[in-house]
């Protein structure tokens, strides 16, 4: 896993190395503007692409604007074709003046201006700032709005645009001068490349301040921030790759980080391959207890998604009508029946001998699921993932206006203390109802929301969405930045559920969460084959059993 540090934690990172390490902040800015520099020499054709690192990969998201599909060279060298850098006074700006000097001695001429105080020019990017003029570099200086036409024209045939103005610094939003060039550069054709992070995005939320600078890529030093890898952040900062510093990985456990993302080695270890001897209950029986009449559907999409993970066997347990509309759609799924009038007791047969329980999707929300849930919730010891209607059933009242800190639903005073390992895999919304508040509430600050339900629902909580969040209630996040726009699609949530409850089966909570929210995104990638859309939440199913397969073959 990769570490994601807040803005505080940077700034620890920072002082770590240059005070307890000794090595002083010009190295450091030193090795960030020349490592940019040499991702921007590549981006430009000029050197070999080589795979994203880091954060990377994450694959980002300003599809839409998103340079060298494929990794191919934007521009070729042209000498009127210049790379315009814009830097700010602070450390940021530093490391413009950095990547400038940088590209200079590899044959190019970058047109360098300079937009702040210059009497607020930090130590180190006067330093590099001196540097870049001692060797004969001019800067222009953007003091007010009539300078902006020099570099209106610059734009007009930049082979590539530099965003220095802003890094982990900014604490308000940028107005004046700032704000309009902003707006120029995010006019510009060209590529644009943010150094650390997009100028005007708060670097902890990943919400834009104010004017934001609108990266194709984002060279971020050392480690990923945390505001790039929310959905709004990753808008912003299109593909994000990380730039080190030549400071040892090990340093965020010194200095503490805020969050984990999951890379494909992680997974990859986590799926251990079966025992010779292994047999269809041993790998994993899982109890699917979803569906009903007119939406058997979601049952057999959680079924589906289970056994493509690698589960053994997988039984729809279900009521009475949908089992026998499901009689005849089943081949390897078994099918087991809910009396309503003695649902524990149909339950407790059902679930025998079961590794995990995947409870919700198309379940519904009446007294009878009420009850199903309350006596999963009380008996069942195993891995229990909780979706879809499981969540309307746990938020207060069903009408979707709940808060469980005034008292809570019946179900949700059960779920704390029942003995099950809970995966909860709300969306926003539903999100938003089991904790009292609206959706727009959640996605405002996403790392807050999960890790808050983790904590009182005192379960692994997934938050779905463009990219998911997975907390666990002892305070650990982990975020999975991969996936396609073309997950969003009627079923997959089932799907995602469905492969959870059989990773479950032999994986801790979070460990389950992490890696099913991989699996379902790197299978919808590969369905969608490079589309946005039209994919169907079966083929993201059958996805799953190639994408295991090429990790286990690691
Ligand atoms: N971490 C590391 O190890 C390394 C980090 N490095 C680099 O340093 C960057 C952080 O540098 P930084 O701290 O100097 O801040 P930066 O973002 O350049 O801002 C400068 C100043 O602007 C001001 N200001 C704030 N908001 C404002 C606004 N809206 N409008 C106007 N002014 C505003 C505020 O000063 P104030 O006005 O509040 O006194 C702030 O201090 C980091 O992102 C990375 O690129 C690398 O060099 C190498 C190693
Ligand atoms: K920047």
């Amino acid at each position: 896993m990769i570490p994601v540090l807040s803005r505080a934690q940077m700034r620890a990172f920072d002082a770590h190395a240059i005070e307890v390490a000794k090595v002083p902040s010009i190295v450091l800015m030193e090795n960030a503007g020349r490592g940019a520099a040499e991702r921007i020499l590549e981006l430009l054709g000029e050197a070999p692409r080589r795979e994203p690192a880091g954060a990377a990969g994450a694959a980002g998201a300003n599809a839409r604007r998103a340079p060298g599909a494929g990794g191919a060279p934007l521009a070729a060298p042209d000498d009127r074709r210049r790379v315009v850098i814009v830097c700010g006074a602070g450390n940021n700006g530093g490391d413009g003046f950095v990547v400038a000097r940088h590209l200079w001695a590899r044959g190019h001429r970058p047109s360098v201006f300079f937009c702040g105080k210059p009497d607020k020019l930090s130590q180190d990017a006067r330093v590099q700032r001196d540097a870049w003029v001692g060797l004969g570099g001019a800067v222009k200086v953007l003091a007010q709005s009539s300078d902006l036409e020099v570099l209106k024209a610059e734009l007009g045939h930049a082979a590539l645009v530099v965003d220095a103005l802003f890094g982990t610094g900014l604490d308000r939003p940028i107005v004046g001068t700032s704000a309009e060039v902003i707006a120029l550069l995010n006019a510009a054709s060209a590529p644009r490349v943010a150094l650390d992070i997009p100028s005007g995005l708060d670097s902890d939320t990943g919400v834009p301040l104010g004017p934001t600078f609108l990266a194709d890529w984002t060279l971020t030093f050392a480690h990923p921030k945390l505001g790039l890898l929310t959905p709004s952040g990753l808008r912003h900062a299109g593909h994000v790759e990380v730039v080190g510093l030549g400071i040892p990985s090990d340093v965020p456990d010194q200095v503490g980080y805020a969050a984990e993302l999951i890379e494909q080695r992680d997974v990859a270890q986590w799926l251990s391959p079966r025992a010779a001897d292994a047999h269809k209950y041993s790998a994993g029986h899982v109890a699917v207890l979803a569906g009903s009449a007119g939406k058997i559907g979601a049952s057999l999409l959680v079924a589906h998604g289970a056994l493509r993970a690698g589960a053994g066997a997988a039984t729809i347990v279900t009521w009475p009508d949908a089992v026998d509309a499901l009689q005849a759609r089943v081949l390897e799924i078994m099918t087991a029946a809910i009396r309503p009038e003695s649902i524990a007791a149909s339950l407790d047969a059902a679930l025998r001998s079961k590794r995990a329980v995947v409870l919700g999707p198309g379940f519904g929300f009446d007294e009878a699921a009420g009850s199903a849930l309350g006596h999963v919730l009380a008996t069942w010891r195993g891995p229990l993932v909780l979706d879809a209607d499981a969540m309307t059933l746990l938020s207060s009242s069903r009408d979707g206006s709940g808060d469980p800190s005034r008292g809570g639903s019946r179900e949700f005073a059960k779920l704390l203390d029942s003995p099950s390992s809970r995966i909860l895999t709300p969306h926003a919304g539903e999100l938003g109802r089991l904790l009292g508040t609206s959706s727009d509430a959640i996605e405002a600050d996403r790392f807050h929301a999960a890790t808050e339900a983790a904590r009182r629902t005192g379960s692994v909580v997934l938050l779905k969405g463009a990219h998911s969040v997975i907390a666990s209630p002892t305070g650990r996040m982990v975020l999975n930045v991969r996936g396609t726009p073309a997950l969003g699609t009627a079923g997959s949530g089932d799907v995602l559920a469905g492969i959870i409850g059989a990773l479950a089966s032999h994986l801790e909570p979070l460990e389950a969460a992490c890696a099913g929210a991989y699996l379902h995104a790197e299978a919808g990638r590969v369905a969608a084959d490079g589309s946005d859309r039209g994919i169907v939440a079966s083929e993201i199913a059958d996805g799953v059993a190639a994408v295991v397969r090429g990790l286990l073959r690691r």
